[in-house]
């Protein structure tokens, strides 16, 4: 099954390692340098392949954590219930069409309802699933739905805005264009004042910048 068809908890997990050797994925990509009229014997592309799988292995490392291992139990019982935001995350992920970069940033927000979870580890969520192969709507969820899962709060929002390098480099060319996704859960998709109190703290700019 195709991974957008995964229930939320399957996409939570862990994936399997890998059934395929170094060698073998090394292999490929010299066929694609090949391929591409390239030689992949000259002394600037001796070592490609290798650099090539490792750098894709590390852009997709977050196939190989879970929520439970980088949570590190960093969950605790707070009676607050006021709105947390972590705003301006810087995002790299990986397009599922065409492995090629999703530069952007990530608003992340929720109101506890009794829990609250370490704040570094907000962004931890957030590039676990951006180190997958991924369209940005389903990252945007996939995160949602994570802290949903892990805190039960009164509701989360999740704003991503970002800019596709397969519409900017290649086909489409739109160097300008930016695509920004939601996913408004519990309170932020009932409560219209609620969502606008999200909204306007993110367009706000802060007043420092470390
Ligand atoms: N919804 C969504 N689409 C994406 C994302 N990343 C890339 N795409 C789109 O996926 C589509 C793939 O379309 P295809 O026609 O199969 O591929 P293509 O010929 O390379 O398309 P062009 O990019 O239009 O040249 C394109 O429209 C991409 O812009 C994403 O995160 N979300
Ligand atoms: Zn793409």
């Amino acid at each position: 099954m195709p991974p957008h068809h995964l229930s939320v908890d399957q996409t939570i997990s862990a994936q399997p390692q890998p059934q395929v050797s170094q060698p073998e994925m090394e292999q490929a990509v010299r066929t694609l340098l090949l391929g591409l009229g390239e030689d992949p014997d000259r002394e600037g592309l001796r070592d490609t392949p290798k650099r090539v799988v490792k750098a894709l292995q590390f852009l997709t490392s977050g196939y190989h954590q879970s929520l439970d291992e980088l949570l590190n139990g960093a969950v605790f019982h707070e009676d607050t219930d006021e709105m947390v935001l972590v705003r301006d995350i810087d995002l790299f992920s990986s397009c599922e069409h065409h492995i090629l970069p999703i530069l952007g940033r990530a608003h992340i927000a929720y109101i506890p309802n009794g829990k609250v979870i370490g704040l570094s580890k907000i962004a931890r969520i957030c590039e676990m699933y951006a180190r997958r192969l991924q369209v940005q709507e389903r990252l945007t969820q996939q995160i949602a739905h994570a802290l949903q899962g892990l805190l039960k709060p009164q509701g989360v929002a999740v704003v991503i805005e970002s800019t596709h390098m397969c519409m900017v480099m290649r086909g489409v060319q739109k160097p300008g264009s930016w695509t920004v996704t939601s996913s408004m859960q519990g309170v932020f998709a009932e409560d219209a004042k609620t969502r606008q109190e999200f909204m306007s703290l993110i367009r706000h700019s802060p007043s420092f910048h470390s």
